[in-house]
């Protein structure tokens, strides 16, 4: 049996015959048996030159930060303007995530699905032995508990990665409930997840480090069955950081399938009408379609309020009344940089006004940051992201498009009063959108939670930087699940039928694009703070008071319905927003049926009926 197999801890024999202990030092008093054995096993494999035990305080934070100040992973911005904050420079070859390097390693094939890239996962252990084999000589492996969610909260999850990079720690730390605290809610009965991570850079005797230590080869791994993570080669966010995307969306969903919830690419806020009634609302864009924003927004329509609960991922479980509840797992944002500005993302410019990581961003001769978009002007000379100087007249941008910053969520000046709840909050809402320059309308309306559910199977949206690949290009991202669903995305959405007819109270469910473009190329709609035009007709919907147009794809708003005083407009350019070309629509149709027989039989049938009922009011 391989090393790498996950075995009960008791199975556990190291080559020396040593106590599991004695191979991984410093465990605190108290740790449980299998995260002690566990650590020991990854330590033997990867063999470290020391293990700490990270306990998530302020002290351990300055030694890392410290560390990384002295490698060169880290920078200090000017303590004046921007405290306690730190540029880190990326290597070329790692500032996205690697979607053809991540892999799904379920027992079956057609249990990965389509849309992802399977692998045998015995073929896989195989293939990653010999890479996490003394991968981490020279270097200390640092061992990281963590949880997903409120500590001790119903809805949470626990996790314990050991990872070889101290940038990897301090971000976990910045966005999980990371430390001694998690570490004593395992106990031997306890689930966790385990996850490795190495940068697979090791270290001679004498050699010298570099700032950003990396691998040309890249797996991120996961093991569904086993609930496993393996990641490899690679220090960026999306890549390494794997109580995110790994854990909490591709292992998550598959425990949430398994256990009747839902782990979702979803930011999640709270709106408050001018009544004083109180919403919430989950939202699922692919990465870089505006999730942060929206999590963030500032209304321009008087009376109402908008607070920020999540940016990213839902935790979302039926309750004992039927209404559907939703944690925000995470307790930070790494967040897109460029694009962030005063005039755009307010509340996210003062978040990451101190103890923020900003990473491949541009940096200033003040020692402060930049990027594209945080303001009109350029300053006229930064140092950009690879470190090189820069001026306006260079035609490469300063920052990188995927540049991100990482800061703690109990910063955000909107951060709402219930946003850890640990019994999480009613979601009476769910958004899905896309980011498409044709056909699909600003809003609109599913009739029913299964045409809901088939708006967010047959969700497309151009390519973004946030992943490899080429920018632009249209995908099908159903639920802007396509790279984070750990199981048959055909599945997730007979999964998501089921949830839904358990559900006394189910959300309304909308379709949203805020990147519909005119003949040349520019936005139609102003986007950012407005809207909260389109979220207020959203949630009149939700209380009545709103009327809708039924039209072949949904109910769309009814001739002001949506307030648009104010609004820099002219009447074509709302007409083209709401335009509902059934050519097009019918091309769409076409595309979908072609994207639904990838998955034969497994595609659940109210989706193909969904489907030829489209069709059938096209023509
Ligand atoms: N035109 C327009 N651009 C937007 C809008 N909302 C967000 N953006 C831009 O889209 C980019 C990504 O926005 P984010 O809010 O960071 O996207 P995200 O979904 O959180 O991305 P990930 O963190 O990668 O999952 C940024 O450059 C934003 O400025 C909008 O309403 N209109
Ligand atoms: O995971 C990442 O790299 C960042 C992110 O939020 C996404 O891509 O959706
Ligand atoms: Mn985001």
């Amino acid at each position: 049996m391989s090393l790498l197999a996950r075995t009960a801890p008791t199975q556990i024999v190291t080559p020396e015959r040593r106590p599991a202990e004695r191979l991984a030092p410093g465990a605190p008093a108290g740790a449980a048996a299998s995260v002690v054995a566990w650590v020991a096993s990854i330590a033997s494999l990867t063999t470290p030159d020391e293990i700490v035990w990270c306990d998530g305080s302020l002290r351990e934070n300055d030694l890392l930060t410290k560390l990384m100040l002295e490698t060169g992973t880290l920078t200090r911005l000017n303590p004046e303007l921007r405290p306690n904050s730190f540029l880190a420079r990326g290597d070329e070859s790692d500032v996205a995530r690697v979607e053809d390097r991540t892999f799904i390693c379920s027992a079956l094939e057609s249990d990965a699905g389509p849309t992802n890239n399977w692998r045998d996962p015995a073929e896989m252990r195989a293939t990653l032995e010999p890479l996490f084999s003394g991968s981490m000589r020279g270097r200390t492996m640092y061992v990281v508990p963590f949880s997903m969610g409120p500590l001790g909260s119903p809805l949470a999850k626990l996790g314990v990665q050991v990872t070889d990079s101290p940038y990897v720690v301090v971000s976990t730390g910045l966005m999980t409930r990371m430390g001694a605290g998690a570490l004593a809610l395992i106990d031997d009965d306890t689930e966790w997840v385990p996850a490795v991570h190495s940068v697979g850079a090791p270290l001679e005797s004498g050699q010298r480090d570099v700032a950003w230590p990396c691998n040309g080869t890249k797996y991120i791994s996961h093991f569904p069955e086993t609930r496993e993570i393996w990641s490899f080669g690679s220090a960026y966010g999306g890549n390494a950081l794997l109580a995110k995307k790994a854990f909490a969306l591709r292992i998550a969903s598959v425990m949430a399938r398994d256990e009747g919830w839902l782990a979702e690419h979803m930011l999640i806020i709270k709106v408050t009408n001018p009544a004083g009634r109180v919403f919430h609302v989950a939202a699922a864009f692919p990465s870089a379609c505006g999730k942060t924003n929206l999590a963030m927004l500032q209304p321009t329509v008087p009376g109402w309020r908008v607070e920020t609960i999540g940016d990213d991922i839902a935790w979302l479980r039926p309750d004992a009344e039927g209404r559907l509840r939703a944690i925000n797992p995470e307790a930070g944002f790494f967040g897109v940089a460029p694009g962030t500005g005063v005039s755009t993302n307010p509340v996210a410019i003062d978040t990451v006004w101190g103890n923020t990581i900003f990473t491949n961003v541009a940096m200033r001769d003040d020692g402060d940051v930049w990027w594209e978009g945080m303001t009109e002007h350029a300053p006229e000379h930064l140092v950009d992201w690879r470190g090189e100087d820069w001026t306006p007249s260079l035609a490469t941008p300063a920052a990188h498009p995927n540049s991100r910053f990482t800061v703690a969520a109990r910063q955000c000046p909107t951060i709402a009063n219930d946003w850890d709840d640990p019994e999480g909050v009613v979601i009476d809402a769910i958004i899905f959108g896309g980011r498409r320059a044709s056909t699909v309308p600003l809003v609109v309306e599913a009739r029913d939670w299964e045409h809901g559910v088939y708006l967010g199977a047959t969700i497309s949206s151009e390519r973004t930087a946030a992943a490899e690949g080429t920018v632009g290009e249209l995908r099908r991202d159903p639920f802007a699940m396509a790279p984070f669903c750990g199981y048959n995305m055909a599945d997730h959405w007979a999964h998501w039928l089921e949830v839904g007819a358990t559900l006394e109270k189910a959300p309304a469910v909308f379709q949203v694009n805020w990147f519909r473009k005119d003949a040349d190329g520019r936005f139609l709609w102003p986007g950012f703070g407005e809207n909260s035009r389109v979220l207020a007709w959203i949630l009149d919907r939700v209380e009545g008071t709103a009327d809708g147009l039924d039209s072949p794809i949904g109910v769309l708003p009814a001739p002001g319905a949506i307030d648009t005083s104010g609004l820099d407009l002219d009447p074509g350019d709302w007409d083209k927003l709401f335009e509902v070309d059934p050519t097009a629509h019918r091309r769409e149709v076409d595309g979908v049926a072609e994207f639904f027989a990838g998955f034969g039989e497994r595609v659940p049938s109210q989706l193909t009926a969904q489907l030829e009922a489209l069709r059938t009011r096209l023509v």
